[in-house]
């Protein structure tokens, strides 16, 4: 059995808004279901060492002084979605750059659940293919999942500064 089919059998909740206590679920805003990935887990090796080879090189080439690594895996039911927003909150300097992959093989023009991410430049579609990688800044960029058609799975990941002080520990989890 793999790590996705274990986590399909049940280890999935209704994704909340927020985080720590201000976390609420708010079924206007999203309507997916998420499992926090494992960070232990031995078949998600190959993910937490691309992950780690990610963050290195986006420290030496752009200087971002990221710090950890967060994911979690999202089922989007059809007619589900997510309403825009932003990863982070500006001066909250948690999470400095989203990271989002898709699981979904033959996705067609027709299923929906498009990620669109509105840049100052105009809107940008991003199908979520499997093998489709999409970076970009938490703070800065207002992105929205439309309703899909059929299943939808999507791995949602932030890299994050350490906000660690005196005896509060960061990441709280
Ligand atoms: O699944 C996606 O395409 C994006 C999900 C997202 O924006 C989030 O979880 O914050
Ligand atoms: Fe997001």
């Amino acid at each position: 059995m793999t790590y996705l089919e274990q986590v399909d059998g049940g280890e999935f909740h209704a994704a909340t808004v927020g985080r720590g206590d201000d976390q609420q679920r708010n079924r206007f805003v999203r309507r997916d279901a998420i499992h926090w990935l494992d960070e232990h887990a031995p078949a998600l090796a190959p993910w937490r060492e691309w992950t780690e080879a990610l963050r290195v090189h986006l420290n030496r080439r752009l200087f971002l002084g990221l710090f950890s690594f967060e994911s979690q895996l999202a089922h989007y039911r059809p007619g589900d979605f997510y309403r825009t927003h932003l990863d982070a909150f500006r001066g909250e300097a948690s999470r400095v750059v989203s990271l989002v992959t898709y699981l979904n093989p033959d996705w067609q023009a027709g299923d929906g659940g498009e990620l669109v991410l509105h840049t100052d430049l105009g809107a940008i579609h991003v199908p979520p293919a499997y093998r489709t990688v999409v970076l970009f800044l938490s703070e800065e960029m207002p992105h929205e999942v439309l309703p899909a058609a059929r299943d939808r799975f999507s791995v949602a990941g932030w890299f994050r500064l350490n906000g660690s002080m005196g005896e509060r520990v960061d990441p709280p989890r």
